[in-house]
């Protein structure tokens, strides 16, 4: 077991590489990453009641409303007592970051901050497997096989709305709500924001942050443990 349980949140607009980092992050320092984002498909899978009408917003582009993201993730949070975990993709917005705010303390709040000609290009070109939520892009880290998953070998999907057109939009929106929450964490003196064009450049900056504020732990805590 780690020593003391660690909480961290990372933030940026869609395409800044919150999935990409927080796997990393995930395997360097043992935490648990949960992803918002996989937590919506996976309810749109199972057709749960959140899940439902988390699609019906996904599909046209638009942010999931506070009500459902908390119903959706506190729970599981809540769950993660004897876990130490990285959150990214929640919270987006400031009733969200107040909700979380009473349900636990965070310890480190990551903020990615990249500029829009980037984030277009990586979207484009941005590659999903369905199934594991797992991320390729074309340039960066292609599939082995072109148009498959690595491990499963089933076909790789794109998201209508990480085209530029439907781009511009989710950057205007992100930028007016995730501003107040970048401000109520600066406030609180754990934010850390990393700017660049390439994730490769911004990591090592991440890790030795992280090697600060991560207490070392044994070998058998540095293991991912996937989700349940
Ligand atoms: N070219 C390039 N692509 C990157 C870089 N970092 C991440 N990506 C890709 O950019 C896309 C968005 O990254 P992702 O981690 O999904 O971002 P998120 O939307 O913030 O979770 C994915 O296709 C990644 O593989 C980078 O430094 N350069
Ligand atoms: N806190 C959140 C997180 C995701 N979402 C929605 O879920 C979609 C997919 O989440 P994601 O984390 O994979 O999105 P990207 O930032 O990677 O594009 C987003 O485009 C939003 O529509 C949301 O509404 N609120």
């Amino acid at each position: 077991m780690m020593a003391k349980l660690f909480r961290a949140v990372i933030m940026g607009p869609p395409g800044s590489g919150k999935g990409t980092i927080s796997e990393r992050i995930a395997q360097s320092f043992g935490l648990k990453h949960l992803s918002s984002g996989d937590f919506l498909r996976e309810n749109i899978a199972a057709d749960t009641e959140a899940g439902v009408l988390a699609k019906t917003y996904i599909e046209r582009g638009l942010m999931v409303p506070d009500h459902v993201m908390t119903r959706l993730l506190l729970p599981r949070l809540e769950e993660m007592t004897r876990h130490s975990w990285l959150m990214d993709g929640f919270p987006c917005t400031l009733t969200q970051a107040k909700a979380l705010n009473s349900t636990c303390d965070l310890d480190l709040v990551i903020s990615l901050n990249i500029p829009y000609e980037t984030l277009k290009d990586r979207l484009s070109d941005r590659w999903i497997h369905p199934g594991s939520g797992r991320v390729y892009n074309m340039g960066f880290n292609p599939p082995r096989v072109q148009g498959r998953d690595d491990l499963s070998g089933e076909p790789l999907i794109q998201h209508d709305n990480d085209q530029p057109e439907a781009l511009v939009a989710r950057l205007r929106h992100y930028k007016d709500v995730a501003k107040p929450v970048i401000d109520l964490y600066k406030s609180k003196g754990i934010l850390h924001t990393f700017s660049g064009t390439e994730t490769d450049k911004i990591w090592p900056y991440i890790n030795s942050l992280l090697s600060t504020k991560i207490p070392s732990r044994p070998e058998t805590d540095t293991q991912h443990i996937p989700l349940p």
